[in-house]
């Protein structure tokens, strides 16, 4: 642009031409520029001035923590959680990024319906899940937030009972090839995590999909190891710089497997819906219907009687008025499809982004969490017995499917799928950007506008001044005597707050019946401990040598009911 202004040419006999001129002003703009971003950085240093953590290198801070593989990336940060309290700042480059691991300043942050922004690494996901659930913040999440969260109510959750037990008994199948022989078992529970949302939250048969869950699944995968790879190498933060990398090519190959997934879903449901066809068209054997064993449960035991993944006191939107109406009673795309109708609430793109969306937090979560709970129970022997004894007393020797009301009995494989979410987290940290200050609790800290604010559950969760042996996995944690003196925020694997996960009551069910499932057919074993777990935190949490475990077929004699 400026070689038309000034053209670049040399002077007879003189030095000024348009380069000089450039580089002329180069110093004293670079220097402005400076001198203003200083300024209105001061702020940000003033404020966090007083709050400990490392001193870092000189421009770099202590970016280069974050350099290695997953696994030691994540054991290199919670070694050195250890050396500060529970408020550390840590500047990586110019991010100020705060981590609060008190109970009290994180329902600050987390209760509060300001501080409602996602932190701008969760931009690294837009190219994926567009402005979805996950992201989205203002007028558009409020809105979306409200459309959904009633998809994800009890009295919808309960007609997906009998294809939650279709979907397990289906995995027991799959799960004979591999008797008696150490495998990976996060495989078999991503494909049938992904399986069961298809086939429920989206109501389309996974019969009618030609890629199977499994290679969606993998696709999610490799993409979140590209988003940690972005996450922890601040050089390809700048997508100018991505773009011209090897991962940007592989990102578009794996986004276009993802989205080719969605795409089809949303199209069948509107073929389905235009045939006045509503709810889910998968078919359930009729070995896996529940309706004639189904007792009659009161709304208000349902609410008592289960926690749902959450502190007893904890309170959101999934917990208002379960007795909702008639008309309500929609699934998660039959009712975005509905709304979109009149175009007003919610248009095409928009369902594509909550579509991709759920499938991506509705399947990886589950998918880690169960996988961990097999570890867990392939260690631990005699917790698993108790949780065999209890499921044997619910089902005797019936091949019944689970009903509404077994899962309520379930009390014992609940506080170990609870203390499993609190050992393993599969949503190990939780990033806000924060948009003014805010005064601490936990003592003399303001946090700055424009940190970065870390919730550290993982380290919450393993916090000896909440759970008094925090290493061990321990069910009876869970016990109401113990939960009751227990900070609210002090177990928070879904979040908590207007924020919390859309998916809770949803994730809490589902599991319950295809891991008792499991457990009706097979013992676990394990030949590592919880020790020897390589953990890595890359979006989800997971073992990075993957989750061995053997299954051993037990001896029942089964009847049909
Ligand atoms: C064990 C299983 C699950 C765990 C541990 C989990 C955990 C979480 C956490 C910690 C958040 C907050 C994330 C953040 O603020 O960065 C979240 C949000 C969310 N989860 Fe889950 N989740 C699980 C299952 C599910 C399921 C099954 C679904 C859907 C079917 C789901 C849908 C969502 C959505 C849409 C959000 C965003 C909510 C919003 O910002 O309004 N999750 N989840």
């Amino acid at each position: 642009m400026s070689a038309t202004v000034i053209p670049d040419t040399v002077a007879p006999g003189g030095v000024i031409t348009a380069s000089n001129v450039f580089y002329l002003l180069l110093l004293p703009a670079t220097l402005l520029f400076y001198a203003y971003w200083k300024i209105s950085r001061r702020h940000l240093h003033e404020l966090s001035n007083n709050i400990p953590g490392p001193s870092g290198l000189p421009i770099l801070g202590s970016a280069l923590e974050f350099v290695g593989s997953s696994a030691d990336i994540f054991k290199r940060m919670y070694a050195k959680s250890f050396e500060f309290g529970k408020v550390v700042k840590i500047w990586v480059g110019p991010k100020l990024l705060i981590f609060l691991t008190d109970p009290r300043d994180v329902e600050i942050i987390l209760s509060s319906h300001v501080h409602i922004d996602k932190a701008s690494e969760y931009r690294f996901f837009k190219p994926w899940l567009g402005d979805g659930l996950l992201i989205s913040t203002g007028q558009k999440w409020r809105a979306h937030r409200k459309l959904i969260a009633p998809t994800f109510h009890l009295n919808v959750l309960k007609s997906f009972i009998d294809l939650f037990n279709a979907n397990s008994r289906e995995v027991v199948q799959k799960l004979k090839k591999e008797n008696n022989k150490e495998f990976d078992c996060h495989d078999y529970m991503s494909e049938a995590t992904v399986e069961i949302l298809l086939e429920t939250a989206m109501g389309v048969s996974k019969k009618t999909q030609d890629q199977s869950g499994y290679d969606y699944a993998l696709a999610v995968m490799k993409m979140c190891d590209i988003l940690h790879i972005r996450h922890t190498k601040i050089w390809l933060r700048a997508d100018w710089i991505f773009n011209l990398t090897q991962y940007a090519t592989k990102q578009k190959g794996l986004i276009h497997t993802i989205h080719s997934l969605t795409r089809k879903v949303i199209k069948r449901k509107r073929a389905d819906f235009e045939k006045g066809i509503r709810g889910s068209t998968a078919e359930v054997p009729e070995d896996a219907k529940t309706l004639k064993y189904e007792k009659n449960v009161s709304s208000k035991t349902v609410v008592e009687g289960l926690s749902y993944g959450q502190s007893a006191g904890l309170k959101d939107d999934l917990d208002v008025d379960d007795d909702i109406g008639e008309k309500k009673r929609m699934a998660f795309l039959d009712l975005l499809i509905e709304a979109s109708q009149n175009g007003v609430v919610i248009n095409d793109e928009e369902i594509k982004e909550q579509v991709d969306t759920i499938m991506f937090e509705g399947h990886d979560t589950t998918a880690a969490g169960s996988s961990f709970f097999l570890s867990l129970m392939g260690i631990h022997q005699d917790i698993q017995d108790r949780v065999i004894q209890e499921i044997d007393e619910i089902f005797g020797d019936s091949d019944r499917p689970a009903t509404f009301a077994d899962t309520l009995e379930m009390k014992y494989l609940e506080r170990c799928l609870m203390e499993t979410l609190r050992m393993f987290p599969p949503v190990p940290i939780i990033a806000r950007q924060l948009r003014q200050d805010v005064k601490l609790a936990s003592g003399d800290y303001t946090l700055p506008t424009g940190a970065t604010i870390v919730i550290g559950t993982f380290k919450i969760h393993r916090d000896p001044d909440t759970y008094a042996n925090p290493d061990k996995f321990d069910p009876d944690n869970f016990l109401p005597e113990r939960s009751a003196n227990r900070h609210y925020y002090s177990f928070i694997p879904f979040s908590a707050g207007p924020r919390s996960c859309v998916g809770r009551k949803y994730a809490m069910l589902k599991l319950k019946i295809l891991l008792s499932t499991i457990l009706r057919h097979y013992r676990v074993q394990s030949d590592l401990k919880e020790k020897d777990f390589q953990l890595q935190a890359d979006i989800i949490l997971k073992r990075a040598e993957g989750f061995k475990i053997k299954l051993e077929p037990r001896k029942r004699q089964l009847r049909a009911a």
